[in-house]
């Protein structure tokens, strides 16, 4: 029963990722708009600078992982469960905390909303008599094949010889090579598991963009699903990243013709041989095509940037590659000159791209990321996937259908039509619009 007076608040835990951190908070900036006191519980390791959110209250809490180490592909499932062990007892010490404090001044905390790679914090919240709703930050599409990884194991599908090409017949449009690799399959069990134990899931999608998955979740999960993507599109927001953003590259972009730039991210954690990055290299000087690439660091077997390029490359390519470590990707994608992005697919970048009407050429590497670019190329049809293995013809040919050849054209139009799509899901009576507003009155019964 809400006292007169009395504040809600809503407490919520990220998972210390890029590409978690960033929907989280835009989550929380939108839940703050109607009327929640917003807690964020962040982990040491890739904190945010709370003075970027001065109307959200900050705890930190201890993780054990090494000072300025940085996750990757490399060392992603062994980070993933040291921070899973040492940051439970911390975070029921803090949350615990934090329910004390909201009791003390009379508040009342509604929910904890916590990522879905948490897999303790279902049952702290459990623990301590808080109701818990999962934020999902990947696709709806990938929370379906994740839920049946049980069944294609037991039918074969990831025996050695089974043809990476072929259809999974349950779920197309999908082919063997798609499936996530087994190395993350307990995580992905646990993040199943902690999802249908929840009260709620939220989505970063929205129902015109996966109707199919989205409804087929409402069949598998048994909670109230709320699909409010894309959820950096609700608000113009304080900058959610961790890393510093090189302005460098708008003010390069501003030198640009409109359409011409080629974007080119892996987002925060995808990591490839060097052998790899030199033939991204060589595709894109040979594309002949003007870009902007992010080599952030470790990007290559931990090595810095200019550890990477081939000699004579930066010569070459002065003027027409500008070569950043962490770009303002939202600023990026929305600005005129950037004609297409060149993506590992995660699923942050995808929804960032579809939202700017820009389209990818796709190249993913761990987990969900080649279920997104299945998505992006064979469903949405606004891109091109790259499937032939890392190779400079591969890349350049890529790069040319998408941003050259009448192909091109074609993919930019629907680009163009899924953008529309999009905006109206988020604006004043869409689909997302209206998700969010149940989402807060979700919250406000529980
Ligand atoms: O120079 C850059 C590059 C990226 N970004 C931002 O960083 C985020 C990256 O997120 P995402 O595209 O999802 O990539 P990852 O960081 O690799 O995301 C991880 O988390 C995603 C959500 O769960 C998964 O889909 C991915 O596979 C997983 O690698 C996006 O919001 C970008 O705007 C920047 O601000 N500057």
């Amino acid at each position: 029963m809400m006292k007169q007076n009395q504040r809600k608040q809503i407490v919520l835990f990220p998972f210390p990722f890029q590409g978690h951190v960033t929907p989280m908070l835009h989550l929380a900036n939108q839940l703050h708009t109607k009327s929640y006191s917003i807690t964020i519980i962040q982990t040491r390791f890739n904190s945010i600078d709370p003075t970027r959110f001065p109307h959200f209250t900050f705890h930190l809490i201890e993780d054990h992982m090494p000072r300025n180490s940085r996750v990757s592909s490399d060392n992603l499932v062994e980070s993933m469960s040291a921070m899973q062990l040492h940051c439970q007892v911390p975070f029921r010490e803090c949350l615990g905390r934090a329910l004390d404090d909201a009791a003390a001044h009379g508040d009342r905390v509604c929910c904890v909303i916590y990522d879905a790679i948490w897999s303790f914090a279902g049952t702290v919240a459990d623990g301590l008599k808080v109701p818990g709703i999962v934020l999902r930050t990947s696709s709806v599409s990938a929370f379906v094949v994740n839920d049946r990884l049980p069944i294609l194991r037991d039918k074969g599908y990831f025996r050695p010889g089974v043809k990476r090409d072929e259809l999974v017949e349950e779920l197309p449009p999908f082919k063997v090579r798609d499936l996530p690799g087994e190395e993350h399959h307990d995580i992905l069990a646990a993040v199943v598991k902690l999802t249908k134990a929840s009260h709620g899931v939220i989505c970063n999608s929205f129902e015109e963009l996966e109707p199919l998955s989205i409804s087929r979740v409402r069949e598998i999960l048994s909670i109230p699903v709320f699909p409010v993507g894309p959820l950096h599109k609700h608000s113009a927001s304080s900058t959610t990243s961790i890393w510093q953003q090189d302005k460098s590259s708008l003010t390069w972009l501003n030198t640009q013709a409109p359409n011409s730039v080629l974007y080119v991210s892996f987002g925060s954690v995808a990591a490839m041989k060097k052998s790899d990055f030199v033939e991204i290299a060589w595709g894109l000087a040979n594309s002949s095509q003007p870009f902007l690439w992010v080599v952030r660091s470790g990007l290559s077997q931990g090595l810095e940037s200019n550890d990477l390029f081939p000699e004579g490359y930066l010569d070459m390519i002065r003027g027409r590659g500008h070569i950043v470590k962490w770009a303002p990707q939202l600023e990026v994608l929305a600005h005129r000159a950037v004609g297409g992005f060149l993506t590992h697919c995660g699923w942050n970048s995808t929804v960032e791209s579809v939202s700017e009407g820009v389209p990818m050429v796709c190249l993913p590497f761990l987990v969900d990321q080649a279920m997104n670019a299945r998505y992006v190329s064979d469903v949405w049809k606004v891109g091109v996937l790259i499937e032939d293995g890392i190779k400079r013809d591969n890349i350049e040919r890529g790069i040319r259908k998408l941003m050259a050849e009448p192909e091109g054209e074609e993919l930019r139009k629907r680009a163009k039509s899924l953008m529309e799509c999009a905006k109206k899901s988020y604006m004043e009576g869409g689909s997302s619009y209206e998700s969010l507003e149940a989402l807060s009155k979700y919250i406000s019964s529980l």
